[in-house]
């Protein structure tokens, strides 16, 4: 009896604790997923919700960026100095050198990196080229942006094609653009003319209209004033000839002294006293060479001895001929072929008396 109500007992509790445990058992089994679920749902809920925040700050981000700035230029459109000036982080640096516009902002700059983002949002060329020649420009060609409207520093022909702009390389030369027709000036600049992509010599780069407007007149005036310092040299030029007959250094020139044309002008006014010195030596040595000739001529009947007196005579004549010849300044040739002149007179004159003794 005891057994049984025992068994019975131990039965009930043991289908009893079965059951519970197995309901226990099966409570678990079922929960467990749902409790992933649920959890994963919230994860995936506050997921989403943190990406849709995240995404949404970062569309706001991005309009707020974009409304307060520029769209990035197309095509020919030039870059105006406020969009410019915008790009002015060393994260979004731009930077305009020689008219054209660059994203500066991954540029590696062999020398110091500071030099360059201190330019950003600006126009660099006066900086760039007081460093630097103006070739450096094509390693960066690949940073080209566009046209900076605000430079008169473009290089470039007028008539170029913008097909560079449209294949998105820098142009060596810029594009036709109204910012362009205002650079006329500068395009039509002797410097630049020439060597589209690479000038002689670099510009102190004009980072401003008006640099470049002062750049111009130089370039120009230098042009003007050549024939400036032309006309000097022209004017005295063709005065010359002009001026021989009332100028009073004309005969000085024309050899007042020595030359042919000199004993009229002496014969005028003269205030050139070398010129009247001149003739004044021409006839003391007339009188010298009609004295020594006379001599020559009173010596014919006289003997050898006194014919070496005549010889030494007319050494004395040369020797004073010399002298006045050197203090007019006279030609070196002259006297020697003065004197050679009178040798010849003198042998002459000696086989004159020797034939004449003969005779
Ligand atoms: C933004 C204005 C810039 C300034 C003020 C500037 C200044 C300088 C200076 C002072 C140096 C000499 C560094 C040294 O000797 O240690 C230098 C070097 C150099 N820079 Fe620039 N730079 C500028 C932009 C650029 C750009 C845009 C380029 C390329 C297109 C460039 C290319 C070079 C190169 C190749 C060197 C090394 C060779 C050399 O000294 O000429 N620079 N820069």
């Amino acid at each position: 009896m005891y057994g049984s109500y025992e068994d019975e007992y131990r039965n009930t509790e043991g289908r009893d604790l079965d059951v519970s445990v197995d309901r226990v058992l099966k409570d678990d089994d079922d929960d467990e997923p749902r409790k992933v679920r649920r959890i994963g749902g919230r994860f995936l809920a506050i997921g989403a919700v943190v990406i849709i925040l995240m995404a949404a700050t970062v569309g706001v981000a991005v309009w707020l960026r974009q409304s307060n700035q520029e769209t990035i230029p197309t095509g020919n459109a030039p870059i105006a100095l406020s969009t410019l000036n915008q790009r002015n982080t060393v994260d979004d640096c731009w930077i305009a050198f020689y008219g054209n516009v660059y994203d500066m902002t991954q540029y590696n700059h062999p020398g110091p990196q500071a030099l360059v983002t201190a330019y950003c949002g600006s126009d660099a060329t006066a900086e760039y080229a007081a460093v630097h020649p103006e070739v450096y420009m094509r390693t960066i060609e690949h940073l080209y942006i566009g046209v900076y409207a605000e430079s008169t520093s473009n290089r470039g022909d007028q008539n170029q094609t913008n097909a560079s702009d449209e294949s998105g390389a820098a142009p060596t030369v810029a594009p036709t653009t109204d910012a362009n027709e205002n650079q006329i000036p500068s395009n039509n600049a002797p410097a630049l003319t020439g060597s589209d992509n690479v000038p002689s010599e670099p510009s102190n780069g004009p980072s401003t209209n008006v640099e470049g407007n002062e750049n111009l007149p130089s370039i120009s005036s230098t042009v003007v004033e050549d024939p400036k310092v032309d006309v000097p040299a022209d004017t005295n030029d063709a005065e010359d000839p002009d001026d021989t007959e009332n100028d009073t250094n004309a005969p000085v020139n024309n050899g007042g002294i020595f030359g042919n044309g000199g004993a009229t002008q002496d014969e005028a006014p003269d205030n050139n006293s070398d010129t009247m010195n001149g003739d004044e030596m021409d006839d003391v040595k007339d009188n010298d060479r009609e004295e020594d000739e006379g001599d020559n001529n009173d010596d014919d009947d006289d003997d050898e001895d006194e014919g070496d007196d005549d010889e030494e005579d007319d050494e004395e004549d040369e020797d004073r001929e010399e002298r006045t010849s050197n203090v007019r300044g006279e030609d070196v040739d002259k006297n020697k072929n003065k004197k050679k002149n009178k040798k010849k007179d003198k042998e002459n004159d000696k086989k004159d008396k020797k034939k004449k003794k003969d005779d």
